[in-house]
């Protein structure tokens, strides 16, 4: 039996939903597969629960009581006392102070999951640097819920990019979050601030929800596809319009914003007023492959379109490619939440457990 060490960075929506479905599966679906994964160590942005073995189901009780201040150097001198191998350094952060470490990490012997987007979203050549890293080392990189969240875009984008074809075009509704927003906006029954305050405690946005709301998190998903594509874009490529107001935009802390986000529903409310009544909002990404241009706005369709249909969080990525013509391959599904993100990190975690314990995947 392979034993998969992860050591998990960050225990919010998404890392808490990580352990739960690790402790879950490990029993009833992993050991079949001839590997479990063990979980040594969790960490918030301060502090570090270290159990050589694994974390049973008490771990927030055992995080509260036990937990102690951390740098990652303590992290790796753990790891290598106790000589655990086959370890996952999974981020599970919005925080680019573990991005930092990344490099560090793959020297001493980590695989990379992430679900944070910001490793892919910086500078080409740290891109670039990163990806050489983890070839030098022999070490793999997964980051499949950078876009998406559970939902196979990357995958599918690879595959059609290996067997030859050329994708031309992807458009589409790329955040989840976003999504909910307009489309619960278009029920008419509650204003913009208060439908963001729900989307925040069910854990769609991100811990600063103006990351969503000012494109940031669309134009990182839309760079990443871009890159993925060989396409050597910089975050400055793509042109995004902001829906954080002007008055807010940057200049105050999230309290600030937190404090005035009713000055928000304004912003909206212009947006609502100029369209048709058959017609909702929808907030769109995309890359015009052959143009090189790349594009995140808010647009009106109409409420019978596949983008109108949309619901609670879901995505719609439309990849339009050369053998597939003017009908594109289209993916629709939950693009945000805690659960589906942590499958989508859970099927990365997998892909490495499987290589290293010789397990034959089917796809
Ligand atoms: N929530 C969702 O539906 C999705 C989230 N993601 C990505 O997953 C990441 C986490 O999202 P959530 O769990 O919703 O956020 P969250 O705010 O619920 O959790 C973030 C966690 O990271 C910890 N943290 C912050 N700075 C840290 C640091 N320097 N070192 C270690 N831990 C640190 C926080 O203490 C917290 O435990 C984000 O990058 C987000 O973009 C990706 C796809 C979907
Ligand atoms: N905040 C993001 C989470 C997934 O990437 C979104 O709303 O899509």
């Amino acid at each position: 039996m392979k034993t998969i060490n992860v050591i998990l960075f960050g225990i919010g929506n998404v890392g808490s939903a990580i352990i739960n479905q690790i402790l879950q599966a490990n029993d009833q679906v992993f050991n079949k597969q001839g590997f479990q994964i063990n979980v040594p160590i969790i960490v918030n942005s301060s502090l570090a629960f270290y159990n050589s073995n694994s974390l049973g189901h008490n771990w927030e009780t055992d995080f509260k009581n036990f937990s102690v201040p951390y740098k990652i150097e303590d992290i790796i001198k753990f790891v290598k006392h106790h000589e655990l191998e086959n370890l996952v350094a999974v981020d599970a952060t919005a925080s680019s102070n573990i991005v930092n470490s990344y490099l560090l990490l793959i020297e001493n012997g980590f695989h990379i999951v992430a679900a944070n987007k910001i490793a892919n979203s910086l500078s080409y050549d740290f891109y670039a640097q990163l990806r050489n890293h983890i070839k030098a080392y022999n070490r793999k990189f997964y980051y499949s819920t950078n876009v998406g969240a559970g939902l196979p875009v990357l995958s599918t984008l690879r595959s059609l990019k290996e067997s030859g074809d050329e994708v031309l075009k992807v458009r589409g509704v790329f955040s989840g979050s976003l999504s909910f927003l307009f489309n619960q906006l278009s029920e008419g029954e509650r204003p913009f601030s208060n439908i963001l305050k729900h989307a925040r405690n069910l854990g769609y946005t991100e811990p600063d929800p103006r990351i969503d709301l000012s494109g940031q998190d669309v134009a990182r998903k839309l760079l990443i596809i871009a890159r993925e594509l060989d396409l050597k874009f910089e975050l400055e490529h793509i042109e995004v319009q902001s829906l954080v107001p002007k008055q807010l935009n940057g200049q105050t802390s999230l309290e600030q914003f937190n404090a005035r986000v009713l000055e928000l529903d304004c912003t909206i409310e212009q947006f609502v007023n100029a369209k048709s009544t058959n017609e909702v909002l929808r907030y769109v990404a995309e890359l015009d492959v052959k143009e090189q241009q790349a594009k995140v706005k808010l647009i009106t369709v109409s409420k019978n379109s596949n983008y109108g249909l949309l619901q609670g969080t879901n995505n719609l990525f439309e990849i339009y490619s050369k053998q597939y013509g003017n009908e594109p391959v289209s993916i629709v599904g939950a693009g945000a939440g805690r659960e589906v993100t942590a499958t989508g990190v859970l099927k990365d975690l997998v892909a490495i457990a499987q290589s290293i314990a010789n397990v034959q995947s089917y796809f």
